[in-house]
């Protein structure tokens, strides 16, 4: 794998986004629902976000993928995400976590480690989220954002130093970078190359909407025109990608 793979990944998962829609169920967290939804829409997903206990497993059966956000996470929707992961583990679908603030509360540790036992195919959360879940089993693909995103597995590391400031400054940026990387899981088989993409994909975008905003309240807006418009050629001009190997 090299870097180049990755820059033609992010480019191919895009245009199949745009060509397929695959949908994404977000069980998300309140503060970020719309701007994740605006996001991957922008991008040529398809976002639905219900937590209703009821019809959670329908629109698991429907999706192509599911990303589970512990944001705003309360009895219902802990209750809502349990029923999700069953369905998608029953059905064979893969889903990716995001593990919002499981640093902040030991309960939300607990249940974020309860969910990793099941088996998501990414976890994407900040530094200090990462921290506190630690090392993950082998199977799962580890992505930790930041100035730089960190991708881990199998003893390989990507690191994309692709983003701009501004995205720190603008709540949900995370959370959306999780839903990214859902849609590009929907659309490739591998992961990793999957996530390395999708964070490329993001981070590229981020700085192409920089300077069209002037500060964070523009930015969010500038960074949806961005997702919409981001295209091969900006990728190959723009992607700034290291990958490393472990020794043995
Ligand atoms: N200083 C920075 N420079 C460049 N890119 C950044 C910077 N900080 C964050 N990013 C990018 O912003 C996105 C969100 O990363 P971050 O680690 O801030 O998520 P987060 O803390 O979970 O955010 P939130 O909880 O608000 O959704 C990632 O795509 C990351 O690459
Ligand atoms: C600020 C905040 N609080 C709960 S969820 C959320 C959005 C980004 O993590
Ligand atoms: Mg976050």
């Amino acid at each position: 794998m090299t870097p180049a793979d990755i820059v033609e990944t992010a480019s191919r998962c895009l245009s199949e986004i745009r060509q397929r829609s695959p949908r994404v169920h977000c069980l998300t967290n309140t503060v970020v629902q719309k701007f994740m939804a605006d996001g991957l829409s922008a991008l040529g997903a398809h976002p639905s976000m219900t937590s209703s206990i009821d019809e959670v497993a329908s629109f698991v059966a429907r999706t192509d993928i599911m990303v589970i956000n512990l944001g705003t996470l309360d009895p219902a929707r802990r209750e809502s995400s349990g029923v999700a992961v069953a369905e998608a583990r029953r059905l064979g679908r893969r889903w990716v976590l995001d593990p919002v603030h499981c640093n902040l509360s030991d309960l939300r540790l607990a249940f974020a480690r309860e969910l990793i036992d099941a088996g998501p195919a990414v976890v994407r959360g900040n530094h200090a989220e990462m921290a506190a879940i630690s090392a993950l089993p082998d199977s799962i693909v580890r992505v930790e954002t930041g100035a730089r995103d960190t991708i881990g597995f199998g003893g390989a590391t990507i690191v994309v130093s692709n983003g701009h400031p501004l995205m720190a400054q603008v709540t949900g940026t995370g959370c959306l970078a999780g839903g990214v990387l859902a849609a590009f899981v929907a659309v490739e088989p591998d992961a990793m190359k999957a996530a390395a993409a999708a964070m490329t994909a993001i981070g590229v975008a981020a700085e192409l909407a920089a300077p069209f905003s002037r500060g964070p309240g523009t930015f969010g807006p500038a960074l949806l025109d961005a997702l919409a418009a981001l295209d091969a050629d900006a990728l190959q001009t723009h992607a700034r990608i290291d990958i490393s190997h472990a020794q043995g």
